[in-house]
């Protein structure tokens, strides 16, 4: 384990932190509780083992403000055991009111010593488990089923917080919105695992694209979703008009350039893709404006033959 030893006592410090260093574990000092908050930070143990009389700030507030820290993150707990030297009900009342886990006496005898660090290890392996299923299950909850693309639901609320970001600075805002041409004509004649193959291969070019783009520069931040159905969006925010309509039409011939058959998608023979583009220089408060222009030049390009992309 990662453990912090926080004592203003450097001849305690130094016999606790062999003990633990002995037994296997990585022990990092802290000689107050204001240094101890900073080291939490830094090293983020798997335990934090701490006095609690100690000049600057005692070990009762540096637990108030590690677990007020944690409250600010989701899924964070760390174990906080005191290390005292008189273990009165009342001191374990205080440290446990504090936000500690347990109490321990500074010479508690090596059996104690190495029973409670088992103990903590199983924890501490119980945490990092449960930390990568928590990040596993948040990226699912994030995640298209079908295209790995990000969701609707997750595009909702990365778009929500990147545009009250560029109307509180006032910055530009560009939306795509992509549709696939005469899709249901595809599935009639390929069938329908075959169109959930074309999705998923139109889903990784867009995605290809968009990140190719904001690898070079030429945009921020962009990013694609499934909007649903055979319909995809991309939203771009600070990017300039040119930047918008340039990736617009990137993603439109990348598509086409797949090249996979589609005998009725009329006129082109393949796979395409009609885009509907809206740009803002300034956002100002009205995203549902955004997707209506974007919408309004979907429909264009759908009605000027598809295979395009329409902006303002
Ligand atoms: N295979 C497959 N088809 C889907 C999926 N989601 C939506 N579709 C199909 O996409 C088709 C969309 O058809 P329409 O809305 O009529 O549009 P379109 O045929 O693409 O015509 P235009 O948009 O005018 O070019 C429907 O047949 C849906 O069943 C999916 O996840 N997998």
């Amino acid at each position: 384990m990662r453990i912090l030893l926080v004592d203003d006592s450097r001849a305690v410090a130094a016999v606790i932190g062999a003990r633990l260093e002995v037994i296997g574990h990585k022990v990092t000092v802290a000689e107050n509780g204001e240094v101890a908050l900073a080291r939490f930070r830094e090293a983020l143990p798997d335990l934090v083992l701490m006095d609690i009389e100690m000049p600057v700030m005692n070990g009762f507030e540096a637990a108030q403000r590690i677990r007020a820290l944690e409250a600010t993150q989701d899924w964070a707990w760390t174990p906080i055991i005191f290390l005292t030297a008189s273990d009165t009900p009342e001191n374990l009342v205080t440290a446990i009111e504090a936000g500690g886990d347990d109490f321990i006496a500074k010479t508690v005898p090596e059996a104690v010593l190495q029973a409670k660090m088992k103990a903590m290890s199983r924890i501490a392996s119980l945490r990092a488990e449960l930390a990568h299923a928590n990040g596993k299950l948040e990226a699912l909850a994030r995640q298209d089923g079908l295209t790995g693309l990000c969701n609707r639901r997750y595009m909702d609320l990365r778009l929500d917080h990147q545009w009250a970001e560029a109307c509180r600075v006032g910055a530009s805002f560009g939306l795509l919105m992509l549709d696939v041409d005469n899709f249901k004509k595809y599935n009639d004649g390929y069938g329908h695992l075959a169109g959930d193959d074309c999705l998923r291969a139109i889903a990784a070019t867009l995605a290809e694209v968009v990140a190719k783009a904001n690898a070079a520069g030429l945009v921020r931040d962009a990013f694609a979703a499934r909007y649903g159905g055979e319909e995809f969006a991309v939203l771009i925010p600070r990017c300039s008009a040119a930047a918008h309509a340039g990736l617009g039409a990137s993603l439109v011939a990348a598509v086409h350039a797949l090249g996979i058959p589609h005998q009725s998608n009329a006129g082109w023979g393949c796979v395409t893709l009609s885009v509907g583009g809206a740009h803002v220089l300034r956002a100002d408060g009205k995203l549902v404006q955004l997707f209506r222009r974007a919408d309004a030049h979907l429909y264009l390009a759908k009605e000027k033959g598809r295979n395009r992309a329409e902006m303002d």
